[in-house]
């Protein structure tokens, strides 16, 4: 393997004081091919804005080719690394030919002039990408699948050393993707450019890459050969949720999907759940649930609470008190009713005061019942009743049998396996 060609050295970098990336450090070597994943939002994009001077870091240091990229003149820094974005953001009022000839001269520069050479470059690269034929059409008249292999061409006659592309083939179809890739897998081996893809095909990842970097939430979480990185432990608490990953005897190739069972068409029953939420603590597991083909009841819910709101998107069978008030025996009798025919109980990390602490009678009828109850730990922290009730409650409880859930994806694991 070569040189570093692409280097981060412990860099933040965001928008508008947000850090996104988060003192992020890592190294490509020239010639190899790297594929980028992680899940929507984690700083992929951020990271390629960063790594083509695009976006500034706040603190850390970015090296291409052992040369800090502050010090480069946005024509060296042309000739070292091509972005094929994630969109085109702008209608471009240019020919294929025309928007092709502007990357070889954004590498050249300007004042140099095109020569032979370059017209040879521009022309290769409109073949590789299929779209010699398209040269004298207007680029705002494409299809997306077109714009984008146009975009590859402009970039590919940079002849950049490094390319980086940000989902720019997942709008391609299958025989253009395939021929995609087919091309950046020669010159990545013929001419060693190095290639960095962002993908979300994780599959397609593997079977192109020789190393996969795993990002989540502006670091990187794992990185190696994608027989190491794609595996069910590591992309569970990444993507939070389960995934099955399987590999081909013959090929080799991973396969990596999402689990559909609930939505099979099985007449089979799915258990029922009883909530006990409130302040928008029980949304996300409303929607968790509800993805995963429980029955869901819950309450005692404030009417205009964030959580009664959801529960009424939702359309899930609740019951509710006045706004603002403390609950009364009518509703919790009917909350009663309601979680006596759950199978589990569920209590979120809702803050308990005098006027909702009769929602913890329902957990512990239900562990007098032989029912899984499972209560959001950190108790302590949100109870804002006298002398600490809900504390001395949920201390019982659990020792009654009740089980202490720290986050959610443990939480739907465990769940799952009663489902
Ligand atoms: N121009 C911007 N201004 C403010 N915030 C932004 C901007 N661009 C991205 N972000 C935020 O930065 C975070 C990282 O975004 P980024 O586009 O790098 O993620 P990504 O991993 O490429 O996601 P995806 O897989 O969805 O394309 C997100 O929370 C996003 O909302």
């Amino acid at each position: 393997m070569g040189q570093a060609a692409l280097t981060f050295e412990k860099v933040n970098a965001g928008y508008k004081g947000r850090t996104v990336l988060d003192d992020l450090s890592f190294q490509v070597n020239e010639g190899e091919f790297i594929s980028l994943i992680g899940p929507n939002g984690c700083g992929k994009s951020t990271l390629l804005k960063t790594a083509s001077a695009f976006l500034k870091p706040v603190k850390g240091r970015v090296y291409l080719f052992g040369k800090d990229i502050r010090s480069m003149r946005q024509v060296t820094r042309a000739r070292y690394i091509g972005v094929v974005p994630q969109k085109v953001e702008s209608p471009m009022a240019f020919t294929v030919g025309q928007i092709v000839m502007n990357g070889r001269i954004a590498a050249s520069g300007f004042l140099r002039g095109l020569v032979e050479e370059d017209f040879v470059v521009i022309e290769r690269s409109m073949i590789y990408t299929n779209v010699l034929h398209l040269k004298d059409r207007y680029f705002m008249e494409l299809s997306g699948g077109e714009q984008q292999r146009v975009i590859l061409a402009m970039v590919l006659a940079q002849e950049p050393r490094i390319l980086m592309l940000d989902e720019s083939i997942a709008h391609l179809d299958i025989n253009h993707r395939y021929e995609v890739l087919r091309i950046l897998k020669r010159i990545n081996r013929e001419k060693s450019m190095t290639v960095f893809l962002v993908s979300h095909d994780l599959g397609l990842s593997s079977e192109v890459a020789d190393r996969l970097i795993l990002m989540s939430e502006g670091r990187i979480v794992a990185e190696g050969r994608p027989e190491k990185v794609l595996v069910p432990e590591i992309l569970d608490q990444v993507y939070d949720c389960e995934l099955k990953v399987q590999r081909d005897p013959v090929t080799g190739s991973i396969h990596v999907s999402g689990v559909l069972e609930n939505f099979n068409g099985s007449s089979k029953k799915h258990k029922a759940v009883h909530v006990i939420a409130g302040g928008g603590t029980g949304i996300e597991l409303f929607r968790r649930f509800s993805l995963q083909g429980f029955r869901i009841t819950s309450g005692v819910l404030n009417e205009m609470d964030s959580d009664a709101e959801a529960a009424l998107a939702l359309g899930i069978d609740a019951v509710f008190e006045k706004p603002f008030s403390a609950i009364g025996e009518e509703a919790f009798q009917k909350a009663s009713f309601k979680a006596a025919k759950a199978d589990i109980l569920v209590v979120s990390d809702v803050p308990f005061g005098q006027g909702n602490l009769i929602n913890l009678q329902l957990a512990k009828e239900a562990i007098e019942a032989g029912k899984k109850v499972w209560i959001a730990e950190g108790i302590a922290e949100r109870d804002y009743t006298e002398g600490k009730q809900a504390v001395e409650i949920v201390r019982k409880l659990l020792a009654d049998g009740a089980q202490a859930w720290t986050s959610l994806h443990d939480l739907m694991k465990e769940l799952k396996g009663d489902h």
